[in-house]
């Protein structure tokens, strides 16, 4: 065990490693970029050393003498430490490197370990830019080193290619350099069970570096959880760059992805670019992925593999430290079954999968969404002040099956609020024909299933549906009633805001309702007409 250079201000790294030799080139590079660090060369060595103090990251070889880099993953997870993991895994154990990443580490390396990389790869994970200049070769270079790309040990090529254009039509979204003023986690508005567990896996996920792929049908927000994955983890203030791969021709694919040099092809005028090159130190969002044929998944497969790219019309390859997201509304294992995507690609994308689900399984939350969207396209259209959905057009929404997802109560609300010219959004409004319309929709949601409006208290948060209470209120009277109000709009929503009906249905007369909806705030001016027309 031995310990360099220790600036009281540096970031501390523990470097785990048997090999003597390995342990002094990482050393010898990661002093150079003014880290402080220890080293260790088997598991108990680390557990001493970890045990003493925390650290920015550990760097550790998967094989050890007395056990696994697995096993000093576990015992950091298991003590809740914050410590960023990278893990050194032979080359060609794909197994390993994806345990290592289900396992909780930021990112793998393979031997032999390719310098330059490793630099960008621990600078990454502390959420720094490598130093500008490549390390030199180490003056005594240890004589029993594994062969090193000639890559590793030479400075790196300056920038010659111009910055990316932008082509709308095939990189969606937020122009390149733009920072969202408003995170894309909270944007992604829902508070059913499956929300709040997929906000959770995104802050989970992107801590790491592990490649995640999004599966849910179209609409449904993947690009916006892929989005948010990016906004919360240290990849934030880089660049997001989205590929819908499904709209590119099937010729330019390679040059799209990879970039191309003058001259590489007719109409290649100056050096351009590609996506990999454009998202470098940040996110590659891939859409659509089930669309890539299968030519080009073996050369997006080997960029991942290697971390590299060769544009079109050049000789040398110029390494990329990207983070790759995937999307596909497809079932990407039948796809492999049908020998129309490589195993090996879906093995390297489907590290972490999400699913999005459908907003007929979470209708509950169409209220809020139809809220936050509105506010964005009022404010997009410059319509001022926002327009509200009546109870009814709101009951209506809740009784329809959105086959086309969030992007369909999307353009569903553009209509509605071009043809309502109000400062109210009504049923009428939103054009659903009632044979279109499904009252199990909500009615049959579990009582676990809360409808819950904005700003709501979930019961579900407080006693957990699927657990007994553990929790006390620490103010019953408040409880109780945000319990009451969520049962009485959940009525009011069923029954279309007719107050008799949802007032029957829960054993209560129209008077007592009507003093429960007034006691609590509860309003619905819909269902005062329509109770004072019957
Ligand atoms: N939970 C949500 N809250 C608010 N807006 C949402 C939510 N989910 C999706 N949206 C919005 O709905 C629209 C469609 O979402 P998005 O493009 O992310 O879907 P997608 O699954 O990637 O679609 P596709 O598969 O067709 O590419 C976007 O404008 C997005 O901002």
């Amino acid at each position: 065990m031995s310990s360099a250079s220790s600036d009281g201000m540096a970031l501390s790294l523990l470097v785990v490693d048997d090999e003597p030799d390995l342990r002094t080139l990482y050393e010898l590079t990661l002093v150079r970029e003014g880290y402080a660090l220890d080293t260790a060369g088997s598991v108990q060595e680390a557990l001493a050393c970890l045990q003493r103090r925390p650290y920015s990251a550990v760097i550790t070889d998967m094989r050890l003498p007395d056990g696994s880099g697995l096993d000093l993953l576990h015992w950091l997870e298991s003590q809740g430490r914050d410590e960023k993991t990278l893990v050194i895994t032979a080359y060609g154990s794909a197994e390993n490197a994806v345990e290592a990443l289900k396992a909780g580490a930021y990112d793998y390396l393979t031997k032999p370990v390719d310098l330059r990389q490793f630099r960008q790869v621990v600078a990454s994970a502390l959420g720094r830019q490598p130093q500008k200049l490549a390390p030199a070769v180490p003056a005594v270079a240890p004589t029993k080193l594994p062969p090193l790309p000639q890559s590793a040990l030479q400075p790196q090529a300056p920038q010659q290619l111009p910055p990316v254009k932008e082509r709308q039509q095939l990189v969606k979204g937020l122009p390149l350099a733009a920072v969202p003023t408003l995170t894309a986690l909270s944007r992604l508005a829902g508070k059913s069970a499956a929300i709040q567990e997929l906000r959770s896996l995104i802050e989970k996920v992107s801590r790491s570096m592990a490649p995640v792929l999004l599966q849910g049908e179209s609409g449904t927000g993947k690009e916006l959880v892929a989005r948010a994955i990016h906004d919360s983890g240290v990849r934030a203030r880089q660049r997001f760059v989205a590929v819908n791969c499904g709209a590119i021709p099937e010729q330019l694919l390679e040059a799209e992805f990879f970039g191309y040099r003058k001259g590489a092809f007719t109409g290649a005028n100056e050096d351009r670019e590609g996506f990999f090159q454009a998202a470098d130190g940040g996110t590659l969002f891939l859409d659509e992925i089930g669309d890539l044929p299968l030519a080009m998944q073996s050369k997006l497969l080997r960029s991942i593999q290697e971390r590299t790219v060769r544009p079109v019309g050049a000789v040398a390859e110029a390494s990329v430290n990207v983070r790759i997201l995937s999307a596909t509304h497809k079932d990407l294992g039948a796809e492999v079954a049908a020998g129309r995507f490589r195993q090996d690609l879906f093995y390297r994308l489907n590290v972490i999968q999400l699913r999005v689900p459908p907003l007929r399984e979470r209708i509950e939350d169409v209220p809020m969404i139809a809220e936050r969207v509105l506010e964005r396209i009022a404010a997009d259209a410059g319509v001022s002040p926002v327009p509200q959905l009546t109870p009814a057009a709101l009951a209506q929404l809740t009784r329809y099956g959105f086959p086309g997802n969030v992007r369909e109560l999307e353009n569903l609300l553009h209509r509605a609020l071009a043809l309502s010219g109000g400062e109210w959004i009504d049923a009428d409004d939103l054009g659903l024909p009632e044979s279109l319309l499904d009252d199990s929709l909500l009615g049959g949601l579990s009582s676990a299933d809360d409808f819950e409006p904005e700003g709501g208290v979930s019961i579900k948060n407080s006693f957990g549906h699927d657990k007994a209470p553990n929790e006390l209120p620490t103010d019953l009277a408040r409880f109780l009633d945000d319990v009451e109000r969520d049962i009485l709009l959940r009525a009011l929503t069923q029954h279309r805001f007719n107050r008799t009906a949802a007032g029957a249905s829960l054993g209560l007369s129209l008077r007592q309702i009507r003093y429960r909806m007034a006691r609590l705030g509860v309003t619905a001016d819909e269902a005062e007409q329509s109770d004072d027309q019957a």
